[in-house]
Formats: C-alpha cells, structure tokens, sequence
C-alpha cells in the first residue's frame, strides 16, 4: 500500500473487502469478491460483490492526483467529501435519480454507495445502439429539481450562501477552466486532435467571435452562483436502463449556472446525434426535445408551486429565466462539443467511428456546431439545432 497522507491509504481489493465487512455493510461470513471497475479520469471504484447472493456496494477512492494525468496533476482529496456531501444533497431533492450513500470518510477520501451494476452507464449504451426510452425526460427533472431546490427562488438567500460555502469547488473548477473553456480555444496550448482537423480547428482559433464568447462563457462559470450543479453532467456520469435512471460522480459540484448542467448533457446528445444515422439520428433528437420540455415543464411547475421569492408573480420573470437557462446552455453545450473534438479528454461516442472518412466528417460537423452554438446562442433553439444537424447530413459528402 502506498501512503500519501498520515491518514490517507490508498485501497487493493483486499483491503476494500476488509473494510466493508468492517462498516457491518456486508455479511462478516459472506464469501466476497471485488474488482476495481473504474474507468473515469479520476477515481478508483471498487465492486464488491457477495458470491452466494450477487448484492453488490461500491466504494470509490479519490487519490491525491487526477488518475488519467498522474502525479504531475496534484488534485485534492476533499473532492471525495464533495462527491458524497453532493450525492447526499441531490438525493434529498430527487432519491429516484441519485444513489445512496451508506458511508464516507474525508480522510480516506472513499465513498460507500448503492451498487448499480443491473443499470448502464448511458454512454456505452447509447454507442451500443440501446434505447433508454424515459432517460431525458428523467434528466429533465433530474435539472430542474436540482437547479430550482437549491437556489434562492426556494432556499433563504443566506441558507443558500452557506451551502455554496460547503461547495467551493475550486481545484475541480479550475480542471473545467483549463479543459473546457481555455486549452481548446487557442493554438499554443494543449490539444489532441487529428491532422485531418487542423483547418477546422485554426477556424475556431482565428475567430473573434468564438473567443470572446467563450470569455464571457467562462466569465459566467467563474461568477454567477445560481444553483448546486452536478458540474459534470455527461452521458458517462449517467447510468440507466429502460425504466430507471440515477446520476453518479458530482465531485465537480459547486454553485454555478444552470446553464452549465443543460448544456454538458445536451453536448453529450448531440455527440450521438452527429455520429449516428437514420433512425437512431431521429431517436436522439427525440431524446433532446423530450430534455429541454421535461426541464421546462418541471422548473416551472416547481417554481409555480415551491417559489418562495417575493417576486415570483411577477410576470414575465419565469419565461425570463428560462431563456437565459437556455442561451447560457446552449453556449455552454457547444463549448463542450469544441474540448471534446480537439482539447485533451475525448468522448468514445466519436471515437470508436471506425471509418475515417466518417469520423473526420463528424468530429468537423461537432466544431462547426460548436462555434454556432457559442455565437448564435441568443436566437437558436432545439428545433433550429435538429434542423442545423440534418441539413449538415444532407449537404455532408460523407454520411454523418
Ligand atoms: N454506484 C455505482 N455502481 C456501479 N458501478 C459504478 C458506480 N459508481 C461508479 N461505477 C463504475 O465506475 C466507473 C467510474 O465511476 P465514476 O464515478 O465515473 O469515476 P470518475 O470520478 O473517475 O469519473 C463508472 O463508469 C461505472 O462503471
Ligand atoms: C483530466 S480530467 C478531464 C475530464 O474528466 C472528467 O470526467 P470524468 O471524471 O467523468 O472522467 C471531467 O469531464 C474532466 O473535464
């Protein structure tokens, strides 16, 4: 075992297993077995399971680095209490989409959640071809929950200051910061992209406009103190099945804008969207307009019903919100689209197209949609995307 930290133990299988039955959270005389399972950037997941039985706890460890960068990207550990103290909050807001907690230690940086290894993580499933027929609609009220419970329109202003205290983020903010909104927008920092992409990435680079939106994008992500977000809400972060849906890994929550959650599953859509054909394009732009309703229809309901601003009858104020909700989204979304294609952390929903000429035509279509969303984010909307995507097909000399 490798110690970092007079108290922090970095975990084998062995010694998962001898903590959990330490915790009484497994039978002390069941025959067990674990497997560590993580396949994220960050953390290791171990799944330990009792043989006779098949039931299942996860525990998952954050190390004092990001796992994927190494020892070179020192990262705190109090990202596993933020995980936990967020999974905690989330779940009191909606426990149909949020794992349970059973156990968490800060100075061990492990936490002790429900198994949900009969679901699957959305990502692989979409890439798949499985449909997840209640997903966004889930999504959506997962969003609206979230956003509305935990910002001033429900929470006292100073209640809400003191939780936004618990959730300074700072050091997993900083990795969005660098990631998502600096290294992708310009040519002398970090990237990792294909030769074939260098005329498309250069456009983005060279483009006033694209810039200085994404300043006043990341402008907002530093400073505006709207909600609780997951702050990291993509499709691998999902799992799912046909009936059930439950959101994992908050350790980037912190308060944030709305817009950001909306926009990371929205890009996380549209990466199927651009790379799928037929039918399955048709399914998720099924999945996108079902979203953006479902977080509507619930935000407004709650706010209709649980508002406690003195404001809330004013007219005009709600239809406001959710304009900005989806202006900063959508901005948001393609900011997403650009890191994913040519900054350092792709997604496997591109990835995998084995024909190049396929791939290179997609991983194009997701930068062109990108600096359309940055810029034209005011007056675009879900059917004008759907439309954007499909004439891109139409006109691509390659399918999409
Ligand atoms: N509660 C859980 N039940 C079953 N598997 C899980 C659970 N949490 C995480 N996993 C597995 O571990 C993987 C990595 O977890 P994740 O929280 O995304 O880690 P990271 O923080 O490193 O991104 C997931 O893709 C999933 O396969
Ligand atoms: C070096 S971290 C890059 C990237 O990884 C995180 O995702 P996950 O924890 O789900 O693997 C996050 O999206 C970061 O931007």
């Amino acid at each position: 075992m490798t110690q970092y930290h007079s108290n922090f133990t970095r975990l084998t299988n062995a010694t998962a297993i001898i903590l959990a039955k330490k915790l009484g959270l497994v039978d002390a005389d069941a025959n067990l077995s674990c497997k560590e399972i993580g396949d994220g950037n960050l953390n290791y997941v171990f799944h330990i399971t009792d043989t006779a039985t098949n039931n299942g706890i996860i525990i998952k460890q954050a190390v004092p680095y990001a796992k994927v960068l190494g020892e070179s990207w020192p990262l705190t550990l109090k990202r596993a209490a933020i995980e936990a103290n967020a999974l905690i909050h989330f779940r009191s807001y909606c426990p149909e989409f949020v794992p349970q907690v059973y156990y968490s230690d800060e100075q061990l940086a492990i936490t002790v959640m429900e198994d949900l290894s009969h679901l699957k993580i959305v990502r692989s499933g979409l890439i798949a071809g499985d449909s997840f027929p209640l997903l966004s609609q889930h999504i959506g009220e997962y969003v609206a929950k979230t956003s509305f419970y935990t910002s001033d329109y429900h929470l006292e202003p100073s209640a809400k200051k003191e939780v936004a205290r618990q959730f300074t983020n700072p050091e997993l903010c900083k990795i969005t910061e660098v990631f998502i909104f600096t290294d992708p927008f310009f040519e002398e920092l970090p990237g990792d992209f294909e030769v074939e992409l260098t005329d498309a990435a250069k456009r983005i680079w060279h483009d006033q406009d694209v810039i200085l939106e994404v300043a006043k994008l990341k402008q907002s992500f530093e400073t505006e103190q709207e909600a609780l977000l997951h702050g990291d809400l993509h499709t691998g972060s999902i799992f799912a099945s046909e009936t059930e849906t439950k959101v994992i890994d908050p350790e980037f929550a912190f308060y944030g804008p709305v817009g950001f959650d909306l926009g990371q599953y929205t890009a996380n859509l549209l990466f199927q969207a651009v790379s799928r054909n037929g039918a399955g394009k048709e399914e998720i732009f099924t999945q996108l307009d079902e979203f953006w309703r479902s977080f509507e229809k619930t935000y407004s309901e709650l706010w209709n019903t649980h508002n406690k601003s003195p404001f809330r009858h004013v007219t005009g104020y709600l239809p406001y919100l959710l304009t900005k909700f989806k202006r900063d989204a959508f901005g948001f979304a393609g900011c997403e689209l650009i890191r994913r294609t040519i900054g350092l952390s792709h997604v496997a929903d591109l990835n995998v197209m084995e024909d190049k000429e396929t791939k290179i035509a997609a991983k194009t279509a997701t930068l062109k949609l990108g600096a359309l969303l940055i810029k034209k984010r005011e007056e675009l909307d879900v059917p004008a995307v759907i439309e954007w995507i499909k004439q891109q097909t139409l006109t691509s000399s390659s399918p999409l």
